[in-house]
């Protein structure tokens, strides 16, 4: 398998399960885990892959527009919305909400999922 990641991916949304962060948008930090098919002849031609540009896109675009309670629900949504890409055989998503419990730097959840 070939693999294409996407770290450190700020993405805006509304995320939380008190009444405080229903609120407004946070800001979640991704790291995405692509899984295609191997391919050794790729011929250097964009086509031949899945574009990272398409992925961080894909992504974006919808969480904006969504609310979840628990980053879990994040992680599965973001999940099968990449899993749902023509030739992606498997992704591991990273979820991180930065800052929000004192004392600690970041909390999270990471799922990995296959077609
Ligand atoms: N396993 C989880 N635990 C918690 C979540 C979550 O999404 N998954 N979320 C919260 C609150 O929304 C948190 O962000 C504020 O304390 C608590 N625990």
């Amino acid at each position: 398998m070939d693999i294409i990641f996407l770290n450190g991916m700020g993405v805006e949304t509304l995320v939380g399960v008190f009444e405080w962060e229903r609120q407004k948008k946070q800001k979640l930090m991704l790291d995405v885990t692509v899984g295609m098919a191997s391919n050794e002849n790729r011929q250097d031609d964009l086509g031949n892959t899945i574009s990272y540009a398409d992925i961080a896109h894909l992504v974006r675009d919808d969480l904006q527009g969504q609310q979840f309670q628990l980053l879990e629900t994040v992680a599965e949504h973001t999940a099968q919305l990449i899993l749902a890409q023509t030739g992606v055989l498997e992704v591991t998503v990273k979820v991180v909400k930065p800052g929000i419990l004192s004392g600690i730097k970041e909390v999270g959840i990471q799922i990995t999922r296959q077609k």
